[in-house]
Formats: structure tokens, C-alpha cells, sequence
């Protein structure tokens, strides 16, 4: 059975102050479970941006319709701050796992535990396949016991990776997760979300730069085209 795991329509988002505000319309992304798409665009058009208010990181202006599984959140803008400050937390930590650009793992924890820790918050304990499957495909078997600030660049980007899927989302969020990486680990992080996104049913949305590698994996690109000053469509491109 197929389910969708996101569905917006309509969505506009606003950043920055009023008067220099940058606007971010999403016409409409439907993504299904096991399903990969790609959002690209020129640098500051809006990815980002884009990715954080799909994320609940970052209140829309404004949107039609915003399913997130089972989660109708469409009139969620209408309710107080905080009824909906609670909401989205707890479906950000059950639901979504977000790959942030910077990295974002704990100082004081080693990999192993930056890992464990948002499976220990829904609840989630002992072995995992998937876990297994992707610490090996990564490489980072051998990196388990080490700091954050022992590990290169690009192995704390393979980490945060692994870190926002250890709790088995129903979508993966991931902003350039590949920025850091050499081209061969590139096109295998790539092939590996396509992997685990069909064998374990989850969606994935990721921004990139990485038109050529998108285009190589055959997983759906959604455009951003800057419109007007200070103003982005994002639409998916055939
Ligand atoms: N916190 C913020 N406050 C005000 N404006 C911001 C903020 N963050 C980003 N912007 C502006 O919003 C626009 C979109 O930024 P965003 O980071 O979403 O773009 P992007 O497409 O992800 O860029 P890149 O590919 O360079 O990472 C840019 O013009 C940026 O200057």
C-alpha cells in the first residue's frame, strides 16, 4: 500500500524583516512513502528556507494544504503559538528527521550516543537494522567511540545523516547533506537514501547543488525559479 507522507499545496513563506522581506511559494509537492525528490536551485533562492517551514522549524505565512502522513496541520496557523509550538515538537521528533546543514551534533556526546539519543527520545531501544545497514554503508563503523571534534568535516555530515534517521522518521529533511563529502561518497549517500527510502517505506526530501548526481540517480527535482526581486516558485521540473 501506498501512503503519502507529504502533501502541500499553496504553501508562502516569508523571511527576513518586513519592507526586505524574502518570499518562498510551494505551488504543490506531493511525496509518498519510499518516495525521493530533490529541491535545487541558484544559491539564496529559498532551499533552505523551504526545507525548514516543511520541517516545522519555520512558520509559513500562509498555506493551502499541509498533510504530513496522517497529520492534517493545514489549519495550524490558526491556532495559538503554543497548542501548536507542542504539536509540531512532538512531530518533529516522531516523524521527521531533519538533516541540518551545519551538522548539529552534541559536543559532549560521542557518535555513538549523538546517534542513541533521538531514538532513546521516542522510546527506541537495542539493534536496528537500518541503523546497521547505513553506519556500515557509511563507513563509520570505526568512528563510534570518537568525539565530534575528533571527526572531519565530512564524517560529522555522514553522522548528522545517520543521527536524523536513527528514529525511524516517516521523512528524512536533509540540506546538503552531500556539501562535504568527496564525489564517491557523494553518489553513495545519494544511492543509499534511494536504498532505504524504498526498502523501509520512507520519504525523502533533499536540497542540493548536486544537479548532475539528481539527475544520474533518477530521483525528482523540484525547482526553484527566482520569479521577481526577492520572491521564489519551486515547482516540480519534467
Ligand atoms: N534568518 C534570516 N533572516 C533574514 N533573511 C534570511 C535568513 N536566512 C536566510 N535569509 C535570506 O533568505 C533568502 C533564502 O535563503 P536560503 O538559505 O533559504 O537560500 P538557499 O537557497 O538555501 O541558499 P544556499 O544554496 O546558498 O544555501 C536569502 O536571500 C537569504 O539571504
Amino acid at each position: 500500500m501506498i501512503d503519502s507522507v507529504l502533501d502541500i499545496v499553496d504553501m508562502r513563506v516569508s523571511r527576513g524583516r518586513e519592507g526586505d522581506a524574502y518570499e518562498v511559494i510551494l505551488g504543490a509537492l506531493k511525496l509518498d512513502s519510499g518516495e525521493v525528490a530533490a529541491i535545487v536551485g541558484p544559491s539564496g533562492c529559498g532551499k533552505s528556507t523551504l526545507l525548514e517551514a516543511i520541517g516545522l522549524l519555520l512558520e509559513p505565512k500562509s498555506v493551502s494544504r499541509h498533510c504530513l502522513g496522517a497529520f492534517d496541520l493545514t489549519h495550524d496557523l490558526q491556532c495559538s503559538a503554543d497548542t501548536r509550538e507542542k504539536r509540531w515538537a512532538r512531530l518533529r521528533q516522531h516523524k521527521l528527521g531533519f538533516v541540518p546543514q551545519s551538522g548539529g551534533l552534541l559536543p559532549f556526546l560521542n557518535v555513538k550516543q549523538n546517534i542513541e539519543l533521538s531514538r532513546s527520545l521516542v522510546g527506541l531501544k537495542g539493534k536496528d537494522d537500518l541503523l546497521e545497514h547505513v553506519i556500515d554503508r557509511l563507513r563509520l563503523g570505526k568512528l563510534l567511540e570518537r568525539m565530534p571534534s575528533e571527526l572531519s568535516i565530512g564524517e560529522r555530515q555522514r553522522v548528522s545523516f545517520v543521527r536524523g534517521i536513527a528514529h525511524r522518521p516517516s521523512l528524512i529533511l536533509a540540506d546538503e547533506p552531500t556539501a562535504a563529502l568527496d564525489p564517491i561518497l557523494a553518489r553513495e549517500l545519494f544511492s543509499l537514501i534511494v536504498e532505504i527510502a524504498r526498502e523501509f517505506r520512507i520519504g525523502a526530501l533533499i536540497v542540493t547543488h548536486e544537479w548532475s548526481l539528481v539527475s544520474d540517480v533518477g530521483i525528482r527535482k523540484i525547482v526553484g525559479t527566482v520569479s521577481a526581486q526577492r520572491r521564489t516558485i519551486f515547482d516540480e521540473c519534467n
